[in-house]
């Protein structure tokens, strides 16, 4: 039988890593925008500027030509940032086969609609069944060959069973779930609250205060997550336990790093010139606020990251506001 073709579109730390596994599996192609990726990619095998010299797969093949990387796809991986995905399937649209799966790698939610990624497929791709591969995945340590894990989840269990084939490897244990929206909910929400850990970070609070964080930031996150239609227990799985863990307290964490950043006194810019990277949850702090809001859900932690990235506030009066307020029952409660 012929082995499925897998094309990641997004040549970035993720895109790469996550395309340097199915390259073990099946044939994958990788398409960049950035020329120097795709000849880093073929000739090297290394994503200088994601990865550093990081050996990746050499059975890549990465490809500039979105047309033709599409056009050859039994499956197709989103691996651009959420702002960009949008444009990106627009233009993949013409190129792919019907009914081909679609799975985003993507942590964010789209400012002006409040879509989740799966649901942005669903729009620009309608008929192809479409699921989300989230937790605690740093990428540069998977791409290492250190012991990770991840949950794939699709409405159609067997589907997510013959692509979790496709992307794992021994070091990369993938696990299934049928929960898309508690799936994609925790992965996008965990990028606001390791902002927040950063926050606390970079004011040097201590571990204690890092852990108070972390997982009062569980329950919002869980609150938020089951008022959109997601399930608890997805919450206290991988993609929400597991990715808070790993984006909290990684130094390799963007958000993180964000927040630190931010308590330092940096502003938006300076911080975007240094990292060169995305850190999806500046720009899903906006809509993570909406969406409580419309969901009734009180998320005081996210208001507060919200209020420092997008209204001036200074992240030691975020801190101290957080800290005036009263602590409820820690389970029945409202407050963070
Ligand atoms: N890096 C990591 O450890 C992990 C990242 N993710 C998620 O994966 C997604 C992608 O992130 P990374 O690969 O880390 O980002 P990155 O910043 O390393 O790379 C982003 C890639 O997307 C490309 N890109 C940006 N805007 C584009 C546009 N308008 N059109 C086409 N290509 C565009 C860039 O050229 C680059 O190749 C994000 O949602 C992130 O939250 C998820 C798990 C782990
Ligand atoms: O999603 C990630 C780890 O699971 C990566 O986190 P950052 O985007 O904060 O680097």
């Amino acid at each position: 039988m012929r082995r499925p073709h897998v094309t990641i579109l997004g040549g970035g730390s993720w895109g790469t890593a996550v395309a340097s596994i199915a390259a073990r599996n099946a044939p994958t192609t990788i398409w960049a925008r950035d020329e120097a990726t795709v000849e880093d990619i073929n000739t090297r095998h290394i994503n200088s500027r994601y990865l550093g010299d990081l050996p990746i797969n050499p059975a890549l093949r990465a490809t500039t030509d979105l047309a033709q990387a599409v056009a050859q796809a039994d499956v197709l991986v989103l691996g651009v940032p959420s702002q960009a995905c949008r444009a990106v399937l627009g233009e993949a649209a013409d190129h792919l086969r019907p009914w081909v799966p679609v799975v985003s790698l993507v942590k964010g939610l789209e400012q002006g609609s409040q879509l989740r990624m799966t649901e942005v497929v669903s729009e620009v791709l309608p008929g192809h069944p479409v699921g989300v591969l989230n937790g605690p995945n740093i990428a540069r340590e998977i791409v290492q060959g250190y012991a990770a894990a991840a949950t794939l989840a699709m409405p159609d269990q067997q589907l997510a069973e013959s692509l979790q084939g496709i992307l794992r490897s021994t070091m990369f244990r993938v696990y299934t779930s049928t929960d898309v929206v508690g799936v994609e909910v925790a992965g996008a929400l965990k990028n606001i609250f390791a902002i927040a850990t950063g926050f606390g970070d970079g004011l040097e609070a201590g571990d204690n205060t890092r852990a108070m964080v972390i997982t009062r930031s569980l329950r919002e996150l869980t609150r938020l997550g089951v008022a959109m239609g997601g399930h608890e227990q997805t919450f206290s799985g991988l993609a929400g336990m597991g990715d808070l863990i790993a984006t909290c307290t990684s130094p390799h964490s963007r958000n993180r790093r964000v927040g630190i950043m931010l308590a330092q006194g940096k502003n938006l810019d300076e911080i975007a010139a240094e990292l060169k990277q995305v850190a999806e949850g500046v720009k899903s702090s906006s809509v993570v606020v909406e969406l409580a809001r419309e969901h009734g859900v009180e998320m005081r932690i996210a208001r507060e990251v919200d209020a420092v990235i997008n209204h001036g506030q200074a992240v030691v009066k975020a801190y101290r506001g957080l800290l005036r307020e009263a602590p409820e029952h820690e389970f029945h409660g409202e407050s963070w």
